[in-house]
């Protein structure tokens, strides 16, 4: 396992679609861990807070968005931040809003997942090994992680003026994409509880609770899908239109609320339901269980594995 600024990292940034960089932080260097699953979307951005903290980032589809969101190589994403000592993941996404009261430029804090992915996507770090493992996935967001979060991204907002309002307790559709859905299946998802849309939030969130990392997401809205009766269907251009506002907002929360993040993770408070989740949904050992495929788990799970 890498082992690159393991102390000190303890929070990891993943940006999505138009959030390529903090610059607003003080660049470090670059990591660009080899996992077992391979390389991450991207070398992955040490930065640091003005108070020296120093945070892990990485653009989901890589720094120029060369990657569509099911070609994001999530296991590797999760593992190399995993080793570089990252205890809590923030995570930020565009979405299309499934709700009026949810107008394009506004965040939302999901606590729910409806998963439209098509099984296309390697979705477990146990998939193909000999190990077989059934983490809890309920709450597929760190439940303790997103009530933290809660008053400190309102607080962020609202220092930020922009008039951006944070929606909380949504559920988030994730469809397999590249195109957006059709007007019938984004009223579907309606009927179904369905809030907030996106590509991207699996299987980064399962990977995230297998590894046993705090997990939240900053759901930033850009449309409002294709649900509307009278208004046209949701298009990449219209997305692109609110991209860049969304993305100076998620810096501005970013750089407000890391520092107490770090300090929340190092406490470990935050991470309670995460840290030793996985022990008991690991099948037991048995002799069947090929060492090359505990070593590889290791790298994620050194706990259970080395
Ligand atoms: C650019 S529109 C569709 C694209 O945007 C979102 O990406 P991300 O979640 O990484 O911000 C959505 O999930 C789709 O991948
Ligand atoms: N309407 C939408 N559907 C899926 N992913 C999105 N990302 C941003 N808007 C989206």
């Amino acid at each position: 396992m890498a082992s690159e600024g393991k102390e000190n990292v303890l929070v990891g940034v993943i940006g999505g679609s138009g959030l390529y960089h903090l610059d607003n932080l003080t660049f470090v260097k670059h990591v660009n861990p080899e996992t077992p699953w391979g390389l991450p979307s991207s070398p992955i951005t040490i930065c640091a807070l003005p108070s020296g903290t120093l945070v892990a980032f990485l653009a989901r589809h890589g720094p120029g968005h060369t990657l569509s969101p099911s070609a994001v190589p999530a296991r590797a994403n999760i593992a190399a931040l995993k080793s570089l000592g990252v205890r809590a993941v923030l995570a930020f996404s565009a979405v299309g809003s499934l709700r009026e009261e949810i107008p394009p430029g506004d965040f939302a804090l999901p606590t729910q997942i409806i998963d439209r992915t098509k099984g296309v996507r390697p979705s477990s770090f146990f998939e193909g090994t000999s190990v077989v493992a059934h983490a809890a996935f309920g709450d597929p967001f760190s439940v303790r992680l997103v009530g933290w979060l809660e008053g400190r991204v309102r607080r962020a907002l609202e220092a930020a003026g922009r008039g951006v309002r944070l929606h909380t307790d949504k559920c988030i559709v994730c469809m397999e994409g590249p195109q957006f859905s059709t007007r019938a299946e984004s009223a579907m998802y309606r009927t179904w509880g369905g809030d907030l849309i996106n590509m991207s939030v699996l299987p980064e969130a399962k990977l995230a609770r297998e590894a046993e990392l705090g997990y939240a997401l900053i759901a930033t809205a850009t449309d409002y899908d294709s649900w509307r009766p009278h208004e046209g269907s949701v298009t990449a251009a219209e997305v692109f239109k609110v991209l860049q506002a969304n993305a100076d907002t998620a810096r501005h929360v970013a750089a407000t609320i890391l520092d107490d993040l770090h300090a929340a993770a190092l406490e470990g408070d935050i991470l309670t339901e995460e840290i030793g989740s996985m022990k008991f949904s690991i099948m037991p050992r048995s002799e069947k269980q090929k060492d090359e495929d505990r070593k590889k788990l290791a790298y994620v799970l050194p706990e259970y594995f080395s």
